[in-house]
């Protein structure tokens, strides 16, 4: 089983603690809702367990994934991929940004250029394929990213904020290729500062508050937001 742990984590900007933690685990099988206010640490936790910030401290690790070559220096870069709110596209055309994953894929030719063509279906960029990526909308961007995304198959996959700027019909595709991953497996963290059409996937959750990480699972009712107590389990740190 794929996983990415968080180790004794502080995570700290100047004089300002953001958060503490002392462990948490994003695991293939797992989609977890990532809640907390706005400027709480919800983009910043993202990108330590993608590797693309370092805590102040304690430690990010992974586990079950192959060998890395001896060239690659960050072990974590590239493991749990990180698709932020705005998300970073390629110069060139949607048909480029989507093929541009390709050598990284373990699938047959045959095999990508057929999922290709089913994310292209699945996302409705169909009319969009051969137009510059950074003419795209908000919307149809996020539409774009996720449709990479869904290509690859990651392992382990983080979505930040990813309905903001998205009306209904947007919302349902993206949602139905999320549903797709969960079944594959891929382990999810979806940042959303309130319930959103992807939350009501998720099987956890994880609050930012008060400088730690708090985990619940839902309730009947929702998600199950019992005051903290510190000896259970299932609360991550709460400070
Ligand atoms: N490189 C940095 N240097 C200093 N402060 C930073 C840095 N990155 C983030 N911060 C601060 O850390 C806090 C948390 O930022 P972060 O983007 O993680 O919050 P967030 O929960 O994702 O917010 P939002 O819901 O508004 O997107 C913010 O106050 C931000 O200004």
């Amino acid at each position: 089983m794929v996983k990415v742990i968080a180790q004794d984590i502080e995570m700290r900007f100047g004089e300002r603690t953001l958060f503490t933690v002392e462990r948490l685990q994003l695991a293939q099988g797992q989609t977890i809702h990532l809640q907390g206010d706005n400027g709480s640490g919800k983009t910043t936790l993202m990108k330590l367990l993608a590797g693309l910030v370092s805590p102040t401290k304690g430690k990010v690790s992974v586990q079950g994934f192959a060998p890395l070559p001896w060239w690659r220096s960050n072990p974590l870069l590239g493991k749990a991929v990180y698709l932020h709110q705005h998300p970073y596209l390629f110069d060139g055309s949607v048909e480029y940004n989507l093929n541009y994953p390709h050598p990284f894929c373990e699938m047959s030719k045959q095999q990508l250029e057929q999922r290709t063509q089913d994310a292209i279906h699945k996302a409705d960029l169909v009319h969009l394929t051969k137009q510059a990526a950074s003419s795209l909308s908000g919307g149809e961007r996020q539409r774009l990213a996720i449709a990479r995304a869904w290509i690859m198959q990651p392992k382990l996959l983080m979505l930040d904020e990813p309905t903001s700027n998205m009306d209904t019909y947007s919302q349902e595709l993206v949602l139905s290729m999320v549903k797709d991953l969960q079944q594959i497996g891929t382990g999810m963290l979806v940042s959303s500062h309130q319930s959103c059409v992807l939350t009501s996937l998720c099987d956890q959750s994880w609050q930012i508050a008060d400088q730690g990480i708090r985990s619940s699972t839902p309730s009947k009712e929702g998600i199950n937001s019992d005051p903290i107590t510190l000896q259970e389990p299932r609360y991550v740190i709460a400070n």
